[in-house]
């Protein structure tokens, strides 16, 4: 119990973290950046399942994405909490299927929902945008009205709805289209799943005795529909208990339907206890003081040394500020910087893809998660199988005890030791001809028994993301992408991380650096008189600046070009200026 003992002691030297850990009853903790929310959600959960949750009874541990919940579920590990069965560490949609919608479909009259299968993202987009144009009549931008009919969907509303109101006719045509092909998307399970636990008492009871622990991270950021299923499992009559760790000033989902203020109303339940931590382990000083300076009113507490943040601009455009950045990566390293521990955050993929090249150009190694596919369990896997063969088991990062781990889940219910020993069997193969296309080594696993995750509706996420992974690697054409491109890509040590500001969630650096933040860019255009987007491109600042332990590099130019080859030059971002990161007198837009 060595690294639990640790934690459980650190949290101990912070009176309010302590206060959150002992508490018995529901707790809600907010708490702002790098203030140990994740550190004491994990500690907590791994506690209660050695002292408080005896078996066969379990805890279920949900947060918004698939990486987040494979950190949590290695955070977890780290503490050598025990497994068991009734553990469950997943995403919202995860649980909805697994735990709610397969086992009780049947039960409470929804059983056609077995019958369908889980839309693909192609299938969802074509069905969405044949019911916009349908309803709005063949609209310029199309996006901007799928979006809105998602957000609808996802946040339940239950408000009555205007006869005629365009959105709702989008939405059942959507519905519909999707019905027609058999097929549901995951907006559809988590409404079944809200449906089944606020109807049916003694269904909840049956998922409050196999989890009477329910822990929630990101609360600010998750779907309304996991809002909805905590309260029917945890408030009023219902008593699983709840521990969840949120930042309302960290939302950034907004457009995807999430609403903080369900955190806030959360936490003022009257049988919930709230705490609020206030101190920062991460980030040093003077970062903390400009963070707390872009979001007025939040009062972080430093608790490291030092912290520094430039600003530089790059009066070339674009271009000119990877060059800045190629500049100051070498001169970290020069001074002794770790590669991995800095990381360059853009807005787009886009930029993301052009910094990236650049600092490959010049020798600078770099990893980026290319959004070709999702990363979840079945394609992790995958990628790690490549990083095996191609660094060998003394250097690679992957484990053959995790990846056999992962390969029984995966085969779960089909799994037979012989399915162990024809990996291992593939694995050693391999090693001897890495320059195979990696769709080779897919269609492999398939044959292995991979293939199996696509006749389970419970592996729905884990399909989804494997056909998009098969897609991707079909479309190398004459220069198909090898394992050892891909163990390649995918090799993070060593190598400068790049990433969207908004995937920046929940990771730290030593070092960071922030490119585009010129006005129209950063806040975007169209939040110029949206004040909640407004808000939320604050935010999605906030949070990049405070992923940093020591330093930040802020560049911008003072204008912005987009890929259509339109530009405006509306000067550098407001938020350098709220921050006093930039006088307006040194504003470029005062000078142009
Ligand atoms: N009481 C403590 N003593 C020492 N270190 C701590 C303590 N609490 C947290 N930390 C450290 O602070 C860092 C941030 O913790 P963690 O990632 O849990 O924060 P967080 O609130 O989830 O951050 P974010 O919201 O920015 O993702 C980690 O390195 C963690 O180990």
């Amino acid at each position: 119990m060595g690294a639990l003992t640790d934690s459980i002691n650190d949290l101990r030297t912070n009176a309010r973290q302590w206060e959150a850990f002992y508490h018995r009853g529901h707790c809600v903790v907010l708490a702002p950046p790098g203030s140990g929310k994740t550190k004491l959600l994990t500690t907590r959960l791994a506690y209660d399942l050695f002292n408080h949750i005896p078996e066969p009874h379990g805890a279920a541990c949900i947060t918004l994405t698939n990486a987040a919940a494979r950190q949590l579920q290695r955070r977890v590990e780290t503490l050598g909490a025990p497994q068991r069965s009734t553990l469950f560490i997943g995403t919202v949609h995860s649980f909805a299927l697994r735990q709610v919608v397969l086992p009780f479909a049947r039960l409470t009259g929804k059983a056609e929902l077995l019958s369908l299968g889980i839309a693909s993202d192609k299938q969802e987009r074509a069905a969405y945008v044949e019911a916009v144009a349908h309803v709005f009549g063949d609209p310029r931008y199309p996006s901007d009205y799928v979006e809105e009919v998602k957000a609808r969907r996802r946040s339940l509303d239950t408000a009555p709805v205007t006869p005629g109101n365009p959105y709702l006719a989008a939405e059942r045509r959507y519905r519909d289209n999707l019905r027609r092909q058999g097929l549901m998307d995951f907006d559809d399970v988590v409404e079944a799943a809200v449906d089944i636990v606020e109807h049916n008492p003694a269904l909840r009871d049956v998922l409050m005795a196999r989890y009477p622990h329910l822990y929630i991270d990101e609360y600010q950021d998750l779907h309304p529909g996991l809002d909805r299923l905590i309260r029917a499992l945890c408030l009023g009559e219902a008593k699983a208990e709840l521990f969840a760790v949120g930042d309302p000033e960290q939302a950034l989902y907004g457009w995807a339907g999430s609403n903080p203020d369900l955190l806030f109303d959360l936490a003022s339940q009257p049988d919930v206890h709230s705490v609020r931590l206030e101190h920062n382990y991460r980030c040093g000083h003077e970062i903390i003081r400009v963070a707390n300076c872009i979001q007025r009113g939040h009062t972080m507490v430093g608790h490291r040394d030092g912290g520094d943040i430039t600003t530089t601009r790059c009066p070339g455009g674009f271009p000119d500020q990877c060059e800045h950045v190629v500049g100051v990566v070498r001169q970290a390293v020069a001074s002794g910087a770790v590669l991995h521990e800095i990381a360059v955050l853009c807005s787009t993929n886009r930029e993301c893809k052009e910094v990236a090249k650049a600092m490959r150009d010049n020798g600078i190694p770099a990893f980026i998660r290319e959004d070709a596919y999702r990363l979840n369990r079945a394609t992790s896997f995958v990628e790690n199988c490549t990083s095996w063969i191609a660094a060998g088991r003394e250097f690679s990062d992957a484990r053959l005890g995790n990846l056999l781990r992962d390969w029984r889940r995966l085969l779960t219910p089909s799994w037979t030791p012989q399915h162990d020993g024809a990996l291992v069997e593939v694995l050693l193969d391999y090693p001897t001809r890495p320059d195979t296309a990696a769709s080779a080594l897919l269609a492999d696993l398939f044959v292995l028994g991979l293939a199996g995750v696509f006749e389970q509706q419970a592996q729905a996420e884990e399909a989804r993301a494997l056909e998009q992974m098969k897609e991707h690697f079909a479309d190398g054409g004459h220069h198909p992408l090898t394992v050892k491109d891909l163990a390649e890509r995918v090799r993070r040590t060593n190598r400068v991380e790049v990433t969207t500001m908004t995937a920046s969630k929940g990771l730290e650096f030593d070092i960071v650096l922030i490119l585009g933040m010129d006005e129209k860019h950063v806040p975007h255009f169209k939040s110029a008189n949206d004040q909640a987007k407004l808000n939320e491109d604050r935010r999605k600042f906030f949070v990049s600046i405070t992923r940093a332990r020591q330093a930040v590099h802020i560049f911008y130019s003072g204008f912005v070009r987009w890929p259509s080859g339109r530009s405006a030059t509306a000067g550098p971002s407001r938020f350098l200026l709220e921050a006093g990161l930039i006088t307006s007198a040194s504003s470029p837009s005062r000078l142009w």
